[in-house]
């Protein structure tokens, strides 16, 4: 296949299996969720989020030449800051302050569902153990991620009174950040997936970093949603 339809098949994937599909987006987005529900979103995400540098570490060992460590070392500032400057971890605790959680809870990942830290540790396994094409395939998901970015701020902003712009400020670079990280890996993809074997695991790579963010969707909908089974030990909102 060529570069450009190995791009045409990727783009279908997020098409048709991003988490922006998820009916727990379509909830959080359109206002239809709890205080409580959105609690539960912001804790688990945190784990997440914290370990995105940790797997972007992994993958920048891996990466042969200094232009290249030098591009993947920016996501790592990006999300740990530089020591002056924040960055998306303090971020996005500032977010779940925002929603009303203790920071210190947060930080912990106590209470996180079974779901969030099997899918984010396969995350960051994946990126340890596979090809580092495969790893830097399975990023790509942030080709989609500023659509649902900017749903997800607008829509947030409108339907809950509890939400400022103030709390949802990690978002706001990350409308930047993620069209820089993709076009990069993309292009990486694009000249390095050369043979059928290579580009069907490069699909494949996408195809399982999309179930990693959905399935992490799915324990927030069975616990919190419905049928509202929250697991031994995971949080529970107050009820309001
Ligand atoms: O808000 C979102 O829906 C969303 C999605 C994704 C993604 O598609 O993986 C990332 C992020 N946000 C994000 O903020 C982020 O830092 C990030 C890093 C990565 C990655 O795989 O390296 N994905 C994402």
């Amino acid at each position: 296949m060529s570069p450009d339809a190995l791009e045409a098949a990727l783009r279908a994937i997020g098409a048709e299996r991003y988490h922006s599909l998820h009916p727990f987006h379509q909830l959080l987005h359109s206002g239809e969720l709890t205080r409580g529900q959105v609690q539960a979103w912001a804790l688990n995400r945190y784990y997440y989020q914290a370990s995105i540098p940790t797997k972007d570490a992994m993958l920048m060992a891996r990466l042969p030449s200094a232009a290249q460590r030098r591009e993947w070392r920016r996501r790592i500032e990006d999300h740990d800051g530089d020591g002056d400057t924040p960055g998306g971890i303090e971020r996005w605790l500032k977010l779940a302050e925002g929603v009303g959680l203790d920071r210190a809870l947060v930080e912990s990942a106590g209470g996180i569902l079974p779901e969030t830290r099997f899918a984010v540790d396969a995350y960051v396994h994946f990126v340890r153990d596979r090809t580092l094409l495969e790893a830097i395939a399975s990023s790509l998901t942030e080709l989609f991620a500023p659509a649902i970015i900017a749903e997800r701020v607008s829509g947030m902003l409108k339907h809950y009174d509890f939400i400022t712009r103030e709390t949802l400020a990690y978002f706001t670079p990350r409308l930047t950040q993620a069209p820089q990280d993709s076009a990069w890996a993309l292009a990486y993809v694009r000249s390095e997936a050369v043979t059928l074997e290579k580009q069907a695991a490069v699909l494949a790579a996408l195809r399982f970093k999309c179930d990693v963010l959905w399935s992490q969707l799915d324990g927030l909908y069975y616990a919190y949603v419905a049928p509202g089974f929250v697991p031994p030990g995971a949080f529970v909102p107050d009820a309001a």
